[in-house]
């Protein structure tokens, strides 16, 4: 009961701790305690949406997300007569080192073109601007936007039928038929860089941007370990056995939905390494050499048409995992005994 009053004088319970340890145990508050929630939203700052676009600013070749003040808030949703509880509707996406809580709020239900020529900027696709974000604002975005779009798509009780109900923070979705409580879903994703010992193993979609390839991904099954999808993942889409693999790193990745990306490097065996590429899954897979990889690293991630007409090799932009673990995998060869 003491923590109470402080949580409530966010400037003292800010003094009491290290930031880190403060930051997480406010947002530990907020997710828990819809009164000292409402309470931040009241003077917190926010990201808006519109059907799950975010508000950005270019600035040069950049996106720039900024963070609306609640009297901003107030002065649009006044614009339109809308119930300033509409702020209510936003869902806590995290918090300044001072402890001043952001929030993300989809408008999608005003009209675009009013708030973007009042704010001064546009709601953009977020793959669109994904890569040109800044590195602070891209993993924001990216957990608001797959946080609004599960609120979105679990509105109601899948037992019953019934609505449910998000608690202020938007940490979770809460049936009051039967108390089944329902917390935002993330799909894994493993993303293998594969390599032979001297050489690494890339691949495209279809999708992809001309030129572009990358790690293998794919999503985890049910009842799989990391370790598994590894090596079912690499053997399904080309048609080798993985001899050993060990983990790097991981990443929040909002496409499709919402994936947790887990990077992993393998290894296979020498001989034999002849790809089958599974067409059902990639467009095409090759081995690159060292020297390839490091002649794409120093290419702007952007598509580039040769005289022949095809592209040359480009990677993932830096901070993908993707082009973390290439990094990595570079490294790696440069300490590497010949
Ligand atoms: N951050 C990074 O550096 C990188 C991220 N990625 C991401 O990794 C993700 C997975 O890679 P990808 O090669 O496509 O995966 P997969 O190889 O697993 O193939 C995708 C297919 O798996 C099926 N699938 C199974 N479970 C799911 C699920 N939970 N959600 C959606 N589809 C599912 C779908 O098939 P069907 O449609 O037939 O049902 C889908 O088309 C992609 O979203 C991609 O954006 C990829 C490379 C780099
Ligand atoms: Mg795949």
């Amino acid at each position: 009961m003491i923590y109470q009053g402080v949580y409530r004088t966010p400037s003292l319970w800010c003094r009491l701790h290290s930031t880190y340890v403060r930051k997480m145990r406010y947002l530990f508050k907020l997710k828990e305690d819809d009164g000292i929630c409402r309470q931040a939203q009241n003077s917190g700052t926010f990201y808006l949406f519109h059907n799950l676009s975010p508000f950005v600013k270019k600035v040069g070749s950049k996106y720039l997300a900024p963070q609306i003040s609640v009297a901003e808030m107030k002065s649009i949703l006044g614009k339109f007569k809308q119930n300033e509880q509409m702020i209510e509707d936003s869902v806590l996406i995290g918090c300044s080192d001072e402890c001043m809580a952001y929030f993300a709020l989809d408008l999608g239900s005003l009209e675009k073109s009013v708030i973007e020529s009042e704010l001064r900027g546009s709601f953009t696709e977020l793959r669109k601007a994904f890569f040109q974000l800044d590195g602070k604002d891209a993993p924001l975005l990216s957990s608001a936007q797959a946080l609004l779009r599960w609120h979105d798509t679990h509105q109601y009780c899948s037992k019953t039928g019934q609505p449910t109900q998000k608690n202020l923070a938007g940490s979770k979705r809460v049936c009051h038929t039967n108390g089944i409580i329902y917390y935002p879903q993330m799909s894994p994703v493993v993303i293998t860089l594969v390599s032979d010992g001297s050489r690494c193993l890339l691949a495209r979609q279809a999708s992809f941007p001309k030129g572009m390839y990358s790690a293998l991904a794919g999503f985890c099954d049910v009842g799989e370990t990391l370790e598994e999808t590894v090596r079912r993942e690499v053997a399904e889409e080309v048609g080798l056995e993985v001899e050993s693999l060990w983990y790097s790193a991981s990443q929040h990745w909002p496409f499709p939905n919402s994936s947790l990306m887990i990077a992993c490097h393998a290894l296979v065996q020498p001989q034999p390494t002849k790809i089958s590429v599974n067409k059902l899954e990639l467009e095409a897979a090759g081995w690159f050499s060292l020297e390839e990889i490091m002649e794409a690293l120093r290419r702007e991630p952007n598509p580039l048409k040769q005289e022949d007409g095809s592209f040359s090799l480009f990677l993932p932009p830096k901070w993908a995992i993707a082009h973390q673990l290439i990094q990595e995998w570079v490294k790696l060869q440069a300490s590497s005994p010949a």
